[in-house]
């Protein structure tokens, strides 16, 4: 029996492929689980907005319990007004032989406008998290935008890099993903993330001596995770589209609903979100890259105790300098 207030949770680019999946599972109860009203605001633009009128409509044919309104528009600061939770998903994807960079050009002012309409009408505990790509400079930009909101309110989408290692991993060691623990995505959203096995333990035992047993030794490992591993992890995006012919859209929406859930009602062991960086790790602090972290009290907390050794320092010293790179590319365009 549904008996809190209700949540209003705002979908930007609703009409599109995320979106689409999104709404049925915020309705049905994934995100804020089974006791709690939820109000959407499907936000779109012009072009898209007839397909989020679409997903509305089949929306009240769901006949969701959950589900106390469903409003579509493409006003922002209506859409985004008294909102708990924001999920930026609207922008352009990428396409076969582009890289997520490569979209900052078209998706950047999508999060300046955006940034400043959340600062104008969200609720004062706002959540906000970003998927649009590149999600970690989008949220960097969007939270510029927003000087009222604290930049600990934003956050972008790693949650779908952490799941695509989790399932590789539990593969590799013949586990469960919920026997995992420890397990960890760093750095950028691109093809320069770094999935970071070195403390993940399956049934409580260390994967890297698992996985030695099985591949002869460190040598064999540290050849899996170069040669296999995290290009598969890194590249998987890259795979999906060549698949499918579109970028991924159900699991990108279910590694959405998994962050949000986490950030709002807390993750149970290490989980991966792309935070602003206050220095930690020697990440350059300002830029949003994606640490391991817990979720406690609605805060994502980075959790320490790692240490990150040579081969893990480059990678994660290399992803965060495609990131401060990106970031003076937004101000080189003027909009940071
Ligand atoms: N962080 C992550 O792990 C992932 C991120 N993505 C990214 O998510 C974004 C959305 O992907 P899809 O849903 O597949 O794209 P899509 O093209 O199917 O949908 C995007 C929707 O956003 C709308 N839109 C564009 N500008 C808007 C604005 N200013 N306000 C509101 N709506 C707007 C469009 O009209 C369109 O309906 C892309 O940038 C994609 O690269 C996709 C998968 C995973
Ligand atoms: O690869 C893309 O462009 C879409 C995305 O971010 C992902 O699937 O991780």
């Amino acid at each position: 029996m549904a008996a809190t207030r209700p949540v209003t949770i705002a979908i930007t680019g609703a009409g599109g492929q995320i979106g689409y999946a999104l709404a049925f599972r915020i309705a049905a109860g994934d995100l804020l689980g089974p006791e709690t009203r939820v109000r959407l605001r499907l936000l779109e633009i012009p072009q898209g907005v007839r397909a989020a009128e679409g997903t509305a409509l089949e929306l009240e044919d769901g006949a969701f319990p959950l589900l106390e309104a469903v409003d579509v528009t493409t006003d922002a600061e209506r859409g985004f007004d008294g909102v708990e939770h924001a999920l930026l998903v609207g922008a352009k994807p990428r396409g076969p032989g582009m890289t997520r960079a490569d979209l900052l050009g078209d998706n950047a002012a999508i999060f300046v406008a955006q940034g400043a309409a959340l600062n104008a009408a969200a609720d004062d505990a706002v959540r906000i998290t970003v998927v649009g790509n590149p999600a970690n400079t989008n949220a960097l930009i969007a939270s510029a935008h927003a000087p009222d909101i604290p930049a600990s309110r934003f956050s972008a989408l790693t949650r779908l890099d952490h799941n695509r290692g989790l399932a590789q991993l539990a593969n590799a060691v013949d586990a469960r993903v919920d026997e995992l623990d420890g397990f960890a995505v760093w750095g950028n959203h691109s093809a320069s993330m770094f999935p970071d096995v070195s403390r993940t333990t399956a049934r409580g035992d260390r994967v890297t001596g698992i996985l030695g047993a099985r591949l002869g030794g460190p040598d064999g490992v540290r050849e899996w995770l170069v040669d296999t591993f995290i290009p598969r992890v890194a590249n998987r995006g890259a795979e999906i589209i060549e698949a499918r012919g579109s970028s991924s859209a159900a699991s990108a929406a279910n590694a959405t609903i998994d962050h949000v859930r986490d950030w709002s009602l807390g993750s149970t062991g290490t989980t991966s979100a792309a935070v602003r960086s206050d220095g930690a790790y020697g990440i350059p602090a300002g830029v949003f890259a994606s640490f391991p972290v817990h979720a406690i009290d609605g805060e994502w907390v980075v959790q320490e105790g790692f240490e990150p050794d040579a081969f893990a320092r480059d990678r994660i010293d290399a992803s965060a300098a495609e990131l401060v790179a990106e970031r003076d590319a937004v101000r080189a365009l003027g909009l940071l």
